[in-house]
């Protein structure tokens, strides 16, 4: 079966400006059999036009994964972008709903702080630490690889720490990405006190001039309090510029909470999501920013090094809505 990247949220929100288009045009019709075409040149778009397909809505977006509070900002900015409106007789009428629905959605994903990861790495004294933390399984591996490739082709020099000297397999699994990507890990033995090992990565970084460091940590999941508090000892030692949290888009609204939960433990700074080439429903991407104020860097969309791109509200939204019209 093939997934269509936000196939969803694209088909929920566009019956949404349908059926209201369709109250409008009821409306219309309305005044036209009334003989009232002469007097009005507009009609107002009401609240009745709009509510019922706004509750559908509500239950829609919660089942494709959006979390509770980013529903319910999205149907209160919809409502106060679209009642009251006024949509001159005979006129496109889903276009101008379609804009107030885009408005909505961007303005949900536009984080409050954007950031220039480039630009941010050029100011910082070097070495750049990035620490990576988040769930297991959640691509963060391979991520760090794009991610290691993109700050190369960018002009950036890179080296890895291997602090997942947790599960087995992890550093060698790194080490084969690292090597495609022509990269340098610094490693100990499993077992191995993973904040020690980004210390040393960071000394290895700073003797050589080596511009950025990436931090691989386990896998762990928030109620393991060890886990976490070591995670905790990793950010106090390495004290990294940046923490950034990676999660499966597929765990839809779960990594949300994950990540609610990481934020406190540690602050996130910025997210990357993987997977979301895969992801139909696309909850965790509407939902993950604004429940935690960060702003999604990155996107994965596969399993290649170059499937990481740089993330963009509007092409998210473009995704969903289509291309804006001019
Ligand atoms: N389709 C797709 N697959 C991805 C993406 N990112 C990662 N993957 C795949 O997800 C799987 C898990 O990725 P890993 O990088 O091994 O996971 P991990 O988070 O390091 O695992 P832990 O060490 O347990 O934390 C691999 O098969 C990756 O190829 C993506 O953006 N799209």
């Amino acid at each position: 079966m093939v997934v269509e990247m936000l196939g969803k949220l694209k088909e929920k929100l566009q019956s949404f400006i349908r059926r209201v288009e369709e109250n409008v045009e009821k409306e219309e019709d309305e005044a036209k059999k009334k003989g009232l075409l002469d007097k009005i040149l507009m009609i107002e778009i009401k609240e009745k036009d709009i509510e019922e397909a706004l509750e559908d809505l509500e239950l829609e977006l919660l089942e494709a994964d959006v979390a509770l509070e980013v529903v319910d900002e999205l149907k209160d900015r919809i409502k106060r972008n679209l009642v009251g409106k006024k949509v001159r007789i005979g006129t496109n009428k889903e276009k101008i709903i379609e804009e107030a629905v885009r408005k909505a959605v961007l303005e949900i994903l536009t984080p409050e702080k954007k950031m220039d990861l480039l630009e941010e790495i050029k100011k910082a004294e070097k070495p750049y630490v990035i620490l990576f933390v988040g769930f297991n399984g959640s691509g963060k591996t391979t991520t760090i690889a794009k991610l290691a490739h993109w700050l190369k082709k960018n002009g950036f020099s890179v080296v890895i720490a291997a602090s997942d000297t947790f599960r087995a397999g992890a550093i060698e699994q790194l080490e084969e990405h690292a090597k495609k990507v022509g990269v340098k890990v610094i490693k100990h033995k499993y077992g191995a006190d993973p904040a020690a090992v980004a210390y040393d990565a960071i000394q290895h970084a700073k003797a050589r001039g080596i511009d950025v460091v990436l931090i691989d940590t386990a896998g762990r999941s928030e109620t393991n309090r060890n886990l976490m508090d070591e995670m905790k000892k990793i950010a106090r030692v390495t004290k990294p510029n940046l923490v950034i949290f990676v999660g499966d888009s597929l765990a839809g609204n779960a990594i949300v909470e994950q990540a609610r939960q990481f934020n406190q433990a540690v602050k996130i700074d910025g997210v990357i999501l993987t997977k979301l080439d895969a992801d139909a429903r696309g909850g965790a991407a509407l939902s993950i920013s604004h429940v935690i104020n960060a702003p999604i860097l990155f996107v994965g969309i596969g399993q290649g090094y170059e499937d990481l791109i740089p993330f963009d509200e509007r092409w998210f939204v473009e995704k969903i809505l289509g291309e804006e019209s001019a």
